[in-house]
Protein backbone atom coordinates (compact mmCIF):
# COMPACT_ATOMS: atom_id res chain seq x y z
CA UNK A 1 0.00 0.00 0.00
CA UNK A 2 1.33 3.25 -0.78
CA UNK A 3 2.30 5.71 2.06
CA UNK A 4 0.41 9.34 1.63
CA UNK A 5 2.94 12.19 0.65
CA UNK A 6 4.22 14.45 3.83
CA UNK A 7 3.26 17.88 2.15
CA UNK A 8 5.87 20.25 3.88
CA UNK A 9 4.23 24.02 4.43
CA UNK A 10 6.22 26.49 3.37
CA UNK A 11 7.38 29.06 6.20
CA UNK A 12 7.63 32.76 5.56
CA UNK A 13 8.39 35.29 8.29
CA UNK A 14 6.14 38.57 7.42
CA UNK A 15 6.13 39.72 10.83
CA UNK A 16 8.87 41.86 12.08
CA UNK A 17 8.58 41.17 15.77
CA UNK A 18 8.84 37.78 14.77
CA UNK A 19 11.96 38.42 13.01
CA UNK A 20 13.18 40.47 16.02
CA UNK A 21 12.58 37.25 18.65
CA UNK A 22 14.47 35.03 16.27
CA UNK A 23 17.70 37.31 16.20
CA UNK A 24 17.04 37.76 20.24
CA UNK A 25 16.75 33.91 20.42
CA UNK A 26 19.77 33.18 17.90
CA UNK A 27 22.34 36.36 16.73
CA UNK A 28 22.75 34.59 13.89
CA UNK A 29 19.55 35.31 12.33
CA UNK A 30 20.23 39.02 11.99
CA UNK A 31 20.13 40.83 8.83
CA UNK A 32 23.24 42.48 8.67
CA UNK A 33 23.70 45.43 6.23
CA UNK A 34 26.50 44.37 4.01
CA UNK A 35 27.91 48.04 2.98
CA UNK A 36 27.82 48.82 7.40
CA UNK A 37 29.93 45.78 8.26
CA UNK A 38 32.39 46.18 5.05
CA UNK A 39 32.49 49.55 4.17
CA UNK A 40 34.71 49.27 1.46
CA UNK A 41 32.33 47.28 -0.75
CA UNK A 42 30.88 48.66 -3.68
CA UNK A 43 27.10 47.85 -4.35
CA UNK A 44 25.24 48.22 -7.31
CA UNK A 45 21.56 46.89 -6.92
CA UNK A 46 20.14 46.83 -10.13
CA UNK A 47 16.75 45.86 -8.43
CA UNK A 48 16.31 49.42 -7.07
CA UNK A 49 16.78 50.68 -10.70
CA UNK A 50 14.80 49.71 -14.20
CA UNK A 51 18.39 48.31 -14.99
CA UNK A 52 17.44 44.76 -14.75
CA UNK A 53 15.21 41.64 -16.48
CA UNK A 54 12.02 43.09 -14.86
CA UNK A 55 12.89 46.24 -16.54
CA UNK A 56 11.10 48.07 -13.48
CA UNK A 57 11.81 49.59 -9.91
CA UNK A 58 11.82 46.14 -7.26
CA UNK A 59 13.26 47.78 -4.38
CA UNK A 60 12.52 50.52 -2.92
CA UNK A 61 16.02 51.58 -1.09
CA UNK A 62 19.43 50.69 -3.11
CA UNK A 63 20.68 48.35 0.00
CA UNK A 64 21.51 44.89 0.56
CA UNK A 65 21.59 42.69 4.20
CA UNK A 66 23.00 39.03 4.45
CA UNK A 67 22.46 36.91 8.02
CA UNK A 68 25.06 37.36 10.06
CA UNK A 69 27.57 34.64 9.27
CA UNK A 70 27.01 35.28 5.41
CA UNK A 71 28.69 38.92 6.36
CA UNK A 72 31.67 37.35 8.13
CA UNK A 73 32.21 34.87 5.07
CA UNK A 74 32.16 38.12 2.70
CA UNK A 75 34.58 40.11 5.20
CA UNK A 76 37.16 37.02 4.62
CA UNK A 77 36.91 37.26 1.10
CA UNK A 78 37.06 41.35 0.54
CA UNK A 79 39.61 41.20 2.77
CA UNK A 80 41.34 38.30 0.54
CA UNK A 81 40.86 39.72 -2.44
CA UNK A 82 41.66 43.75 -1.35
CA UNK A 83 45.60 42.06 -1.07
CA UNK A 84 45.22 41.06 -4.33
CA UNK A 85 44.31 44.21 -5.92
CA UNK A 86 40.41 43.17 -6.13
CA UNK A 87 37.04 43.45 -4.26
CA UNK A 88 33.35 42.51 -4.71
CA UNK A 89 30.52 44.20 -6.66
CA UNK A 90 27.10 43.29 -4.31
CA UNK A 91 24.35 43.20 -7.07
CA UNK A 92 21.67 41.40 -4.48
CA UNK A 93 21.74 39.61 -0.80
CA UNK A 94 18.52 39.25 1.15
CA UNK A 95 15.55 39.24 -1.20
CA UNK A 96 12.06 39.56 0.59
CA UNK A 97 9.41 36.19 -0.60
CA UNK A 98 7.07 38.66 -2.36
CA UNK A 99 9.83 40.10 -4.82
CA UNK A 100 10.70 35.86 -5.72
CA UNK A 101 7.21 35.61 -6.06
CA UNK A 102 6.93 38.50 -9.10
CA UNK A 103 9.92 37.43 -11.04
CA UNK A 104 8.48 34.15 -11.57
CA UNK A 105 5.74 35.70 -12.75
CA UNK A 106 7.87 37.61 -15.50
CA UNK A 107 11.02 35.76 -15.70
CA UNK A 108 11.19 34.44 -19.77
CA UNK A 109 13.14 31.77 -18.75
CA UNK A 110 12.17 30.40 -15.10
CA UNK A 111 15.18 28.26 -14.81
CA UNK A 112 17.26 31.48 -13.65
CA UNK A 113 14.46 32.09 -10.93
CA UNK A 114 13.83 30.58 -8.01
CA UNK A 115 10.09 28.79 -8.01
CA UNK A 116 8.22 30.36 -5.08
CA UNK A 117 6.90 27.12 -4.68
CA UNK A 118 10.26 26.42 -2.56
CA UNK A 119 11.60 29.96 -2.61
CA UNK A 120 14.92 31.08 -2.91
CA UNK A 121 17.94 31.08 -0.61
CA UNK A 122 18.05 34.92 -1.30
CA UNK A 123 14.89 34.78 0.88
CA UNK A 124 16.50 33.16 3.64
CA UNK A 125 19.46 35.71 3.90
CA UNK A 126 21.87 33.25 2.76
CA UNK A 127 22.44 33.97 -1.52
CA UNK A 128 24.62 36.93 -2.68
CA UNK A 129 25.01 37.75 -6.31
CA UNK A 130 27.88 39.37 -7.16
CA UNK A 131 31.23 39.97 -9.12
CA UNK A 132 35.01 40.88 -8.74
CA UNK A 133 36.10 44.38 -9.25
CA UNK A 134 39.69 45.89 -9.88
CA UNK A 135 40.17 48.14 -6.62
CA UNK A 136 42.26 51.09 -8.70
CA UNK A 137 39.88 51.10 -10.97
CA UNK A 138 36.77 50.20 -9.45
CA UNK A 139 36.19 48.64 -13.23
CA UNK A 140 34.67 44.83 -13.40
CA UNK A 141 36.63 42.35 -14.38
CA UNK A 142 35.56 40.50 -17.15
CA UNK A 143 32.97 37.83 -16.82
CA UNK A 144 31.78 35.27 -19.02
CA UNK A 145 28.13 37.45 -19.46
CA UNK A 146 26.91 40.44 -18.01
CA UNK A 147 24.79 40.37 -14.36
CA UNK A 148 21.59 38.25 -14.47
CA UNK A 149 21.77 37.32 -18.44
CA UNK A 150 19.72 34.46 -18.65
CA UNK A 151 21.80 32.23 -21.04
CA UNK A 152 23.78 28.93 -21.62
CA UNK A 153 27.28 31.16 -20.94
CA UNK A 154 26.41 31.88 -17.54
CA UNK A 155 26.64 28.51 -16.49
CA UNK A 156 29.76 28.04 -13.86
CA UNK A 157 31.40 25.67 -16.05
CA UNK A 158 30.43 27.05 -19.05
CA UNK A 159 33.81 25.96 -21.51
CA UNK A 160 33.77 28.49 -24.61
CA UNK A 161 34.61 31.51 -23.01
CA UNK A 162 37.63 33.43 -23.74
CA UNK A 163 40.56 32.38 -21.56
CA UNK A 164 40.13 36.41 -19.55
CA UNK A 165 36.82 35.83 -18.45
CA UNK A 166 37.14 32.19 -17.32
CA UNK A 167 40.38 32.91 -15.52
CA UNK A 168 38.61 35.48 -13.54
CA UNK A 169 34.91 33.61 -13.13
CA UNK A 170 37.12 30.36 -11.84
CA UNK A 171 39.23 32.88 -9.51
CA UNK A 172 35.89 34.23 -8.27
CA UNK A 173 34.41 31.06 -7.76
CA UNK A 174 36.83 29.18 -5.92
CA UNK A 175 37.34 32.33 -3.60
CA UNK A 176 33.66 32.32 -2.55
CA UNK A 177 33.96 28.44 -2.32
CA UNK A 178 36.89 28.87 0.36
CA UNK A 179 34.19 30.59 2.42
CA UNK A 180 31.21 28.32 2.29
CA UNK A 181 30.13 30.40 -0.71
CA UNK A 182 29.06 27.85 -3.36
CA UNK A 183 28.53 29.02 -6.64
CA UNK A 184 24.82 27.97 -8.41
CA UNK A 185 25.06 25.60 -11.35
CA UNK A 186 23.86 28.30 -13.94
CA UNK A 187 24.41 31.68 -12.66
CA UNK A 188 28.30 32.40 -12.23
CA UNK A 189 27.28 35.30 -10.10
CA UNK A 190 25.11 33.96 -7.57
CA UNK A 191 26.71 31.83 -4.35
CA UNK A 192 24.17 30.14 -1.64
CA UNK A 193 25.84 30.24 1.99
CA UNK A 194 26.84 26.40 2.76
CA UNK A 195 24.37 26.55 6.14
CA UNK A 196 21.60 27.78 4.22
CA UNK A 197 18.80 25.22 5.99
CA UNK A 198 18.87 26.39 8.84
CA UNK A 199 17.49 30.40 8.26
CA UNK A 200 13.65 30.78 7.14
CA UNK A 201 12.29 32.62 4.17
CA UNK A 202 11.86 36.14 5.00
CA UNK A 203 8.94 38.55 3.52
CA UNK A 204 10.47 41.88 5.38
CA UNK A 205 10.81 44.68 3.30
CA UNK A 206 14.45 46.57 3.33
CA UNK A 207 12.69 49.77 5.06
CA UNK A 208 11.74 47.81 7.65
CA UNK A 209 15.35 46.62 8.54
C1 LIG B 1 17.17 36.28 -10.53
C2 LIG B 1 18.57 35.82 -10.23
N1 LIG B 1 19.40 36.94 -9.93
C3 LIG B 1 18.58 34.83 -9.08
O1 LIG B 1 18.90 35.20 -7.97
N2 LIG B 1 18.22 33.57 -9.35
C4 LIG B 1 18.16 32.56 -8.34
C5 LIG B 1 17.93 31.21 -8.94
C6 LIG B 1 17.07 32.86 -7.33
O2 LIG B 1 16.04 33.43 -7.70
O3 LIG B 1 17.24 32.42 -6.19
ZN1 LIG C 1 21.02 35.12 -6.97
Amino acid sequence: QNKPLAIKKLVVVSSYNQYLASVKSNPSNELVEIKKAIPNIKLDIRYATKNNFMQQVMYKQARAFARRPVVESLKKIQKELNKKGYGLKIFDGYRPYAITVEFYKKASDKNFVANPAKGSKHNRGCAVDLTLINLKTGKELVMPTPYDSFSAAAAAKYENVSPEARKNRDFLIAVMAKYQMNVLENEWWHYDFSGWRNYNLMDIPFEKL
